[in-house]
């Protein structure tokens, strides 16, 4: 299927005006294309500019300069009302909704289609109900905003998103405050509308597990870099997702797909694992306790592991004697023992 563009940026500058003393300038000469069909996912340090950007593309007043267009239009030529049938937009930003209730509070996101009054019709309920069912949120329709909890709240306000049925979702860290299980169910459900519902979903994160695994696009951004758009493999591979993230002895290992720190580790220890997971687990014993992993010869002190299951690990100390283990908690024993030795 054809992967439109909804949403496209070119030399945009964003920022801030500040009253009478100026403009804070965030980012200048972005340029980028948003499609339906696909998860984005924009990645980024504290501080990089994400929120502003999606603040930006949600109609806020942080277009300083350059051409935003929206289905092929100008940002400028829409309505507020009219973009709102096209971009639902979940901000971070502190909800004032306490006095209302969940279904009232998702309810709001049909405004764009009932008018002034709001007056729900059938089809509209039966949104806002799937709405509230698709986020895991429906047990708590009756209950005020004011009475859930962080995680809860951000659902409601997904949940909202939905019910205002945009071909474009910008979401800003939606899985913020969200325990593990619902973060994977938010990130699948937003995966899901945009492969099942062929909606534009760009969401900032940074949960960089997640948007690995399921983004199709990612953004990087930086203050230093600016923003990077491409496929999430080729910005892996190609080093990107290290150049916009790494800092100090904090790195990308692009082995497993994880950051870490990398201080340390100055030995190495020759691996051989009979599958992937004993060695990627084994390359993460090992990282953890000061040594990196090579494959092949032997490490730069002699040693060697052979991990032929999880409670059969071979170790060649570095003076050529083999040692078998029946735990990873043996051989990391041992292994800092030799160290001390
Ligand atoms: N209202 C504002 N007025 C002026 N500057 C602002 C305003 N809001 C944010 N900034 C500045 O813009 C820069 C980018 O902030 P932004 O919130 O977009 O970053 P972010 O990538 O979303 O960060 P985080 O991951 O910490 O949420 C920061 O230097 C911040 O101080």
């Amino acid at each position: 299927m054809e992967r439109r563009c909804v949403i496209t940026g070119e030399r945009l500058s964003i920022g801030y005006r500040l009253g009478g003393r100026g403009v804070r300038r965030v980012h200048e000469g972005l340029s980028f294309s948003l499609r339906a069909g696909e998860l984005t996912c924009l990645l980024g340090p504290n501080g990089a500019g994400k929120s502003t950007l999606l603040k930006t593309l949600g109609g806020g007043r942080t277009l300083l300069d350059g051409e935003l267009r929206l289905c092929g239009e100008p940002f400028g030529k829409y309505s507020e009302t009219r973009r709102s049938r096209l971009v639902g937009v979940v901000l971070t930003d502190k909800v004032y909704a306490g006095g209302l209730r969940v279904h009232q509070l998702v309810a709001l996101g049909r405004y764009p289609y009932t008018g002034f009054f709001g007056n729900l019709g059938a089809e509209d309920r039966r949104v806002v109900d799937w709405a509230m069912e698709a986020v895991g949120i429906a047990g708590k329709a009756g209950s005020y905003v004011a009475e859930l909890s962080d995680g809860e709240r951000q659902k409601a306000m997904i949940a909202k998103a939905l019910a205002q049925q945009c071909p474009v979702i910008l979401l800003d860290e939606p899985t913020a405050f969200l325990d593990i299980i619902s973060r994977i169910e938010v990130m699948n459900l937003l995966y899901r509308l945009a492969r099942e519902e062929h909606k534009a979903v760009l969401l900032s994160t940074h949960d960089v597990d997640q948007a690995l695994l399921l983004a199709d696009s990612l953004w990087l951004m930086s203050q230093q870099n600016g923003l990077l758009c491409g496929t999430t493999e080729d910005l892996v591979l190609n080093g990107s997702l290290n150049r916009f993230f790494s800092r100090g002895d904090v790195e990308f290992d692009p082995d497993n797909g994880r950051f870490r720190h990398c201080g340390g580790v100055g030995r190495t220890v020759s691996v051989e694992a009979a599958d992937d997971r004993l060695l990627l687990w084994a390359r993460n014993a090992l990282m953890r306790n000061g040594y990196a992993a090579q494959s092949g010869a032997d490490g730069n002190d002699g040693m060697r592991l052979r991990v032929h299951a999880a409670d059969n690990i071979e170790f060649f100390r570095p003076d050529g004697v083999a040692v078998r283990c029946a735990s990873f908690a043996e051989w990391i024993e041992l292994l800092n023992e030799t160290d001390c030795g």
